[in-house]
């Protein structure tokens, strides 16, 4: 039975009888939010609650790093439709309806599935975010947040949503929150204008935060050197865009010296093989050459309309086998990569000190129960990314904090029921 007073509170806590990269381990949380130690056995300690892992797998906690976390409310709401279209006539015209108290139970939503399917981390991109920002406080989960910069090429618009980016940044950084750090978002080249990637990149340097951007999800390379001349990602840099806070999603469509400029930069690219797929984008992110060149590749899911889940397991062995896939060799991505992918390589981009159990990082880690799915344990990494799914994580813990225990989230009944009913008042008010 779970001890009510376990969740949400950074205290002394000792995890043990688990298996840690194939061997039996224990771990300690000092309580300050991070690990302090990691060994077959721990004695010396002072931990205020022990939890028996019962011969669990811990894991670090998921880092997923391109998400729109309230469009779950419009969870199978539009699908099997190409890009443009989704967004032109389903999505946006639902998105000018959205109130702040959506987004607020939208991210209540997210946080949740988040939480319930292993992932500690997220990297978010929407509209009004203080609201997210209250939902992640209270759920207990750790988030990069930004403001969707949309100006569309029009110079009051621009004015405007300078002023909103720098508004959301002021009052982020006022929650004064570890586990909640700020961000800048351009949507993408198509969406915002040369002066709006110039001022974004600018204040991304200025106030030493990510710029997490959309970058080829479809061809965006045609019209582009019919507009500016050149492809994509030389037009970013142009712009100042790349640098080692950029955090470029999708980049289906870059080539070898777009490559090379990421790399050059230090850019990091976030794959999000679900969506692309669903989206049907026409080709995948070119990790064999990504991984030669040395840039940095994360993994996000994309919104959860697009997806339809936030599920990073489900998303880690689509990474790994769509990789194999496309580019016809069963080498590419191995299991150990592909967690790297999903974790530590996200937590990196942000300057986070997580993604590995070891001492001195952060406390942000997840326990896979013993379920059909992971027994034998020849490789307890080939299990976590070939045969498991999010649903098989039974404890969450962040920053120290246990969020989920024995597949328990307090509060879980409560967002299901009001996310749901704002979703419905959503597209009621958005289709009358
Ligand atoms: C934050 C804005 O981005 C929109 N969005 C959601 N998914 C995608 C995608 O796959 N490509 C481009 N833009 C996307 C979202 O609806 C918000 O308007
Ligand atoms: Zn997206």
């Amino acid at each position: 039975m779970t001890e009510p007073d376990i969740f949400g509170k950074t205290v002394p806590i000792l995890i043990r009888n688990v298996t840690l990269n194939n061997k039996p381990a224990e771990i300690y949380l000092d309580g300050t939010g991070n690990i302090s130690a990691v060994a077959e056995k721990i004695t010396d300690h002072d931990a205020e609650f022990i939890i028996d892992g019962n011969g669990a797998t811990a894991l670090p906690g998921m880092v997923n790093m391109h998400t729109h976390s309230p469009m779950g409310l419009l969870r199978g709401y539009s699908d099997d439709m190409p890009l443009f279209e989704w967004l032109s006539t389903k999505i946006w015209p639902t998105e000018a309806h959205l109130t702040e108290n959506d987004i607020y139970w939208g991210a209540k939503l997210a946080c949740l599935e988040m939480i319930r399917t292993g992932t500690t981390t997220f990297n978010d991109m929407y509209f009004m975010m203080d609201n997210v920002a209250r939902a992640v406080d209270e759920a207990g989960i750790r988030a990069c947040l930004s403001y969707c910069m949309i100006d569309g090429g029009d110079h009051a618009k621009f004015e405007s949503e300078c002023s909103v980016m720098e508004k959301t940044v002021a009052a982020l950084k006022a929650r004064n929150n570890p586990r909640i750090m700020p961000g800048v978002s351009p949507h993408a080249i198509y969406t915002v204008s040369e002066e709006g990637l110039r001022w974004c990149a600018e204040f991304s340097r200025t106030e030493n935060i990510p710029l997490h951007i959309h970058v080829d999800e479809t061809d965006e390379n045609p019209d582009c050197i019919k507009a500016h001349g050149m492809r994509v990602v030389p037009w970013l840099d142009h712009c100042g865009v790349l640098s080692e806070r950029c955090i470029a999603a999708h980049c289906c469509w870059l080539d070898a010296d777009d490559i090379a400029l990421f790399a050059q930069r230090n850019v990091t690219a976030v794959h999000n093989p679900v969506s692309n797929m669903k989206l049907t984008v026409g080709r995948a992110l070119p990790y064999p050459e990504m991984k030669a060149a040395g840039v940095n590749v994360a993994l996000g899911t994309d919104g959860a309309s697009s997806n339809n889940d936030l599920d990073m397991f489900a998303e880690m062995k689509t990474a790994a086998i769509l990789q194999k896939f496309f580019w016809n060799d069963p080498t590419v991505m191995p299991a150990d990569e592909a967690l790297a992918v999903a974790s530590r390589n996200g937590a990196k981009a942000l300057g986070l000190n997580a993604g590995i159990i070891a001492p001195g990082y952060l406390a942000d880690i997840i326990l896979v129960g013993r379920n059909p799915a992971n027994v034998p344990a020849f490789n307890t990494t080939s299990n976590a990314v070939y045969a498991t799914s999010g649903l098989a994580v039974d404890t969450t813990i962040c920053n120290g904090a246990v969020l989920m225990h024995e597949g328990i989230i307090p509060g879980a009944e409560e967002i299901l029921k009001k996310s749901e009913e704002v979703a419905f008042d959503l597209v009621r008010r958005a289709t009358a």
